[in-house]
């Protein structure tokens, strides 16, 4: 599938549908303070801090198995559903601990949303029902159904080719559309955090670019944190940089962070220039 749509094309300029019963307008800074993390008794991440700036994209990079996942599981409160799972350290959105005693995960969740390695459309849901499947979930009330599903398609680059078959199912879409279409569905809820855990690794070409120019456009919108082990693309989509790595036997850590351009062109650390350019993982 190709798609021609230019960013200048879509209009996002329009003020946002209200909800009632969402979460707070506008982006949020996503800031962690010392996250340690195991599963059973394996220490699989120590000291994390990293501030990750409202309206920017922030790009969590390393080789396999250094913890970029589970730290962005950590993020909103995913990581707590293995049941041997742990941590320890905070989580602040904007300054409030997502852990603290009495905060509900789905609450967090509804404020911190997430798009998966594999677009997971409900396959035989349309693709309207599909963008508002998150609000009845979450018990979230909708002033202007057709509003909402038309804006949240149009931000997640989608609607100019689902709009004359909207009650087509989900699962009839091509693979880049699906994860389209669940970008759609997190951003309906107007989330102020999005994460995107190796968005665009099940995709073709095509279909990454447009994810890519997707994330351009909403990364002004919503803090966008991405997980990826495309180098190109993080230094096409992230204003920021986390350079995750785990030495033999020993937990993950961040070993650099800093402005996207710093980290590929003059890092400080001979280990995140020579992963940058390809050395290793
Ligand atoms: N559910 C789990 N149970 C036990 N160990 C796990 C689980 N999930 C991840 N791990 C371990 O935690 C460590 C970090 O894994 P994680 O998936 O976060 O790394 P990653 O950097 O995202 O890797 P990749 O880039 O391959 O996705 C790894 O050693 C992994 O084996």
């Amino acid at each position: 599938m190709t798609d021609t749509t230019e960013l200048s094309d879509v209009d996002i300029s329009r003020p946002q549908v209200t909800l009632t019963g969402g979460p707070p307008p506008g982006a949020a800074t996503l800031e962690s303070r010392e996250i340690g993390a195991w599963f059973g008794d394996r220490l699989v991440l120590e000291g994390v801090s990293l501030r990750m700036p409202a309206k920017e994209v922030t790009a969590l990079i390393g080789p396999s198995g250094c913890g970029k996942s589970t730290f962005l599981r950590i993020l909103n409160r995913m990581h707590e559903l293995v049941p041997s799972a742990s941590l320890t350290g905070e989580v602040l959105l904007d300054g409030q601990d997502i852990y603290a005693d009495g905060t509900r995960p789905q609450q967090v969740r509804l404020r911190i949303g997430m798009v998966f390695q594999k677009p997971n459309p409900f396959p035989a849901m349309s693709i309207r029902d599909n963008v508002l499947a998150g609000l009845k979930l979450a018990g979230v009330k909708c002033d202007d159904k057709n509003a909402l599903v038309e804006q949240s398609l149009e931000r997640a680059g989608l609607w100019r080719e689902v709009r004359d078959r909207l009650s087509s199912p989900g699962g009839a879409l091509s693979g880049g559309q699906q994860q389209r279409l669940c970008i759609a569905r997190s951003l309906a809820v107007q989330p102020n955090v999005l994460l995107m855990d190796e968005p665009c690794s099940a995709l073709d070409p095509t279909s990454t670019r447009r994810i890519e120019q997707t994330i351009a456009e909403i990364g002004h919108e919503v803090t966008v944190v991405i997980v990826t082990h495309n180098m190109q693309q993080a230094q096409r989509v992230s204003d920021h940089c986390a350079f995750f790595l785990a030495a033999e036997n020993e937990p993950g850590r961040v070993i650099e962070h800093g402005p996207t351009d710093t980290i590929f062109n003059a890092p400080s650390d001979e280990r995140t220039f020579d992963y940058v350019n390809g050395r290793f993982g």
